[in-house]
């Protein structure tokens, strides 16, 4: 463990710490902080939201979100402590004087030098005026440091994500901004750039000499629950494959960078979403499939249609689905099809990486009644963190020659530790000030300028919405997207865990 010397001391102001991700998220991953002594005694949560609450139904909230957790009482109120709640109007430009006020009192009482991150778990339409605010009434001009995280989403579209930056960015340098992409504080997402960059018998091979294609899949089996309003105005490609499915690909198809340093991982990064083909409106038919879920059974349990959810137009016209098949024009990746699909209501809750390995040149072993499959790289994201590595081998009857066998590691069995959650560690980078794992203006920029022609083409109609039943694996034409090229859709299911019961 570090010297408390070494731990960051900040006071993290929550703008929307009444809301949803708060309660879900926020509170847990600073407490889990708490308890691993990466942050000390020297810190405070300001708590900002409009409702009339005292410092005590503020903790008492803060309590709830953290109570599954079997910590000590004495703990939880040590934590607790530091927890203050501020009623204030983010609109309204005199409530900023006395947040100022609070934060200079934290400082003295902490002993904490003026390093302040402001948190802004709020609709985005905000996220302009409390930067502009929070500069001009003097909150950031401190001795310490000043970063400002951002939630998602970072604009509808490609106009409005630069108006929105340019909107922060007179308040903040890019350095100050800390924009959040969740799936980025994953373990095994960042393990992505360990198993290409860290092991010789992958980076050669890591081309499209070797590579034949590679799938992302991010299956949810929850519907659109009460977000109808925030979704309608969203779907799955805005909401899911801009941000956490684009950067994904970024991970797996970047070069290796000269340095681990955020500039030259950034840098990589970004000639990956400037590679992306861009398609022709008219095109995209052939590349996007969009669907949207009607009733069914998920896991056992009977639900209801996207269109009869809370909050949506019963004719709504958004996809809570979308495959896709993305290529990446550059030296190592021309040719190889990235299929990528995101869905909710889907059969199960899973997001992976499949590699699939080319054919070798000659099978030898071929027979009549059964070919020799793909080797198979996997990589388990949630929810069993691991690898596989699916090889062909003999088999001991005297039928045919070979079956594949699967070589497996288990993050979570291995190390029987629960890994950090992906916030926890997000907030921790951004108290570090490491910005690697947070979106860089140019990744949000570029990535957005790939999907407006998308959503324009589903506006324009020029590819139909298609229904999938719920508990499927998403619409049929998801599977023709790739039986097209001679491909096909490698299974999800929770081969970890399937293994590890044998
Ligand atoms: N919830 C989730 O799972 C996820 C959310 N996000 C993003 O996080 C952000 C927050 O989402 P979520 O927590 O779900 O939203 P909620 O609607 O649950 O919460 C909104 C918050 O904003 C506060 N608020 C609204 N208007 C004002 C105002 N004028 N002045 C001060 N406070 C105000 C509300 O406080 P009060 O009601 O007390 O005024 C409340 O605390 C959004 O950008 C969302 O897209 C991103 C990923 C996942
Ligand atoms: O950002 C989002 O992600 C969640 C899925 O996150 P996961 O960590 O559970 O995979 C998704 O449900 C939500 O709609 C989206 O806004």
């Amino acid at each position: 463990m570090k010297s408390t010397e070494n731990r960051p001391k900040a006071v993290i102001v929550i703008f929307g710490a009444t809301g949803d991700l708060a309660k879900r998220k926020l509170f847990i991953s600073i407490y889990r902080l708490f308890l691993s002594q990466k942050i000390d005694e020297d810190f405070a949560v300001v708590g900002v939201g409009r409702r009339p609450w005292s410092n005590h139904e503020f903790r008492e909230t803060v309590m709830k979100s953290i109570q599954s957790s079997d910590q000590s009482q004495n703990d939880i109120n040590s934590f607790l402590s530091h927890f203050y709640y501020h009623q204030f109007d983010v609109l309204e430009p005199s409530s900023y004087l006395e947040l100022g006020t609070l934060l200079t009192n934290m400082d003295e009482h902490y002993s904490i030098p003026g390093n302040r991150i402001f948190y802004l778990a709020m609709a985005p339409e905000f996220f302009g005026t409390i930067a502009k605010q929070l500069k001009e009434q003097g909150l950031t001009n401190t001795n310490g440091w000043s970063r400002l995280v951002i939630e998602k989403p970072f604009g509808h579209d490609l106009p409005s994500a630069i108006e929105l930056n340019k909107e922060i960015r007179e308040a903040f340098t890019e350095n100050q901004i800390y924009r959040i992409d969740h799936y980025l504080g994953k373990e095994m997402v960042q393990n992505i750039e360990v198993i290409r960059f860290a092991n010789a018998m992958f980076e050669p091979l890591w081309n499209n000499r070797f590579i034949s294609n590679i799938q992302i899949t991010s299956s949810e089996v929850l519907g659109v629950e009460d977000r109808g309003r925030y979704y309608e105005n969203s779907g799955a490609l805005k909401d899911m494959l801009q941000n956490h499915m684009l950067q994904i690909v970024s991970l797996l198809a970047m070069e290796p960078p000269i340095k681990l340093t955020t500039e030259e991982i950034r840098s990589e990064k970004v000639k990956v979403f400037k590679a992306l083909r861009k398609i022709d409106e008219n095109e995209i038919k052939n590349y996007f499939v969009r669907g949207q879920y009607v009733e069914g059974t998920v896991q056992g349990n009977q639900v209801p249609s996207y269109r009869d959810e809370d909050n949506v137009d019963p004719n709504s016209q958004t996809e809570t689905f979308v495959a896709g098949k993305l290529f990446i024009d550059n030296f190592r990746w021309a040719g190889v099809p990235f299929y990528i699909r995101t869905g909710k209501r889907m059969a199960l809750k899973s997001t992976k990486i499949i590699v699939q390995f080319s054919d070798i040149p000659m099978n030898l072993y071929y027979n009549t009644k059964e070919q020799m499959t793909p080797n198979l790289l996997i990589i388990h994201i949630q929810p069993d963190e691991g690898i596989t590595l699916q090889l062909n081998a003999k088999r001991s009857d005297a039928e045919s020659y070979t079956k594949p066998i699967q070589l497996t590691f288990n993050n979570n069995c291995v190390d029987c530790i629960n890994t950090p959650e992906a916030y926890e560690r997000l907030i921790y980078d951004c108290m570090l000030g490491d910005g690697t794992n947070f979106t860089h203006w140019d990744e949000v920029k570029y990535s957005w300028s790939f999907v407006d022609v998308i959503s324009q083409a589903w506006t324009n109609n020029l590819a139909p919405l298609t229904t999938y039943e719920s508990g499927s694996m998403g619409p049929k034409e998801s599977d023709s997207l790739l039986a097209t090229d001679g491909h096909n859709w490698w299974p999800v299911s929770d081969l970890l865990n399937d293994n590890k019961d044998r």
